[in-house]
């Protein structure tokens, strides 16, 4: 099922209808004082206006291929179209988990001469995703230098981040999708080429959402299949309630520390280019009462842990849990 979804630009898109509410994604010029707000009070925003990555405006598959110098990128690829994050250090402990997605590196020449033969075949989706880093070439250095960092270090300062982790560079395939999840980070999500259509859910939506247990290798990934609901597994997934808005060139969306997102580039419109700015959270001065949703995850986790560890057998841990709360707290 598809509906057409218009934006701001009057562009056109055809987007897959899942069988839950959405509302829209503020859109803010990113000077709004309503914006502010927003970001303060850890609720996303469309900002526009930021020249977050002004200095990058200009960056096409051509231009990175002539800039981004011979360094190597990890490209993944998948035969379904979905992109759903794996921890590799989680495998050891289960021996039956197959990753859904296979990578190898390659220089971003390899790439897009690889995009160009994959967009005949249609069948492999590729997604390339990489830390921005000193193999780059002088003219990405510069670009990237001229980042508006006085506005993100602002952003960093009034909101109490912690320090800027990681800035990863995705380039993206027509029609790929990363499925359901949430981040430990906040995050300022700079758009450059093509539109990805958002699909955000609040923290308090994770009782819909069933996340993989804390010690699987898809932890903080939603087990629940948007194309093919169980419903008898899942049957809170039917109550889901979330936001929704297509994100492109020169839009900023803060995505705040666990919120639930659902990421598809949009087709019609070449490939996606982005950039991630991800910040540690924010420290917690004193604990306010009543507790975020964002917070109770995070105890959530930590018990998740504790219990895994204490236990130190992962069979152990299902009867436990429900010997814990069934018929005591249900
Ligand atoms: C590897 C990061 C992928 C990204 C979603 C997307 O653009 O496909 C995301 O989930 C995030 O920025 O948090
Ligand atoms: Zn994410």
């Amino acid at each position: 099922m598809a509906t057409e979804n218009t934006v701001n630009s009057g562009e056109k898109f055809v987007t897959k209808k899942y069988p839950f509410s959405t509302q829209p994604i503020p859109r803010l010029y990113y000077r709004d004082p309503k914006a502010e707000h927003l970001i303060q009070s850890g609720q996303p925003v469309i900002l526009t206006g930021s020249n977050l990555v002004g200095s990058a405006y200009h960056w096409d598959m051509d231009y990175l291929c002539s800039n981004l110098g011979c360094g190597q990128y990890t490209v993944y690829t998948s035969s379904s179209g979905k992109f759903k994050y794996y921890d590799e250090k989680k495998m050891p402990e289960n021996k039956d988990f197959k990753p859904p997605t296979s990578h190898t590196d390659m220089t971003f020449q390899e790439f897009a001469a690889k995009l160009k033969q994959e967009r005949n075949n249609e069948k492999e989706r590729m997604y390339l995703q990489q830390p921005l880093n000193d193999t780059v070439g002088k003219w990405i250095v510069m670009d990237f230098t001229n980042f508006n960092w006085e506005w993100a270090n602002q952003q960093q300062k009034t909101n109490r981040w912690g320090p800027l982790t990681s800035n990863l560079l995705l380039v993206g395939m027509e029609g790929v999708i990363t499925p359901a999840h949430y981040d430990e980070q906040e995050n300022l999500f700079a758009q450059i080429q093509g539109y990805k259509r958002f699909l955000l859910f609040d923290p308090d939506q994770f009782e819909c959402l069933y996340p993989y247990p804390i010690y699987h290798p898809h932890d903080r990934q939603s087990q629940v299949d948007f194309d093919n609901p169980d419903f008898e597994k899942f049957p809170k997934f039917a109550d889901l309630k979330g936001y929704e808005g297509i994100v492109g060139p020169k839009d900023v969306l803060y995505i705040p520390m666990y919120w639930w997102h659902q990421v598809e580039s949009l087709s019609g419109h070449g490939e996606t280019i982005s950039i991630t700015f991800w910040y540690k959270a924010a420290q917690t001065m004193k604990v306010v009462y009543p507790l975020t949703a964002g917070q109770k995850v995070a105890i959530m986790r930590n018990i998740e842990k504790m219990i895994a560890e204490a236990l130190n057998d992962k069979s152990e841990m299902s009867p436990f849990m429900s010997n814990m709360v069934l018929g005591r707290y249900t």
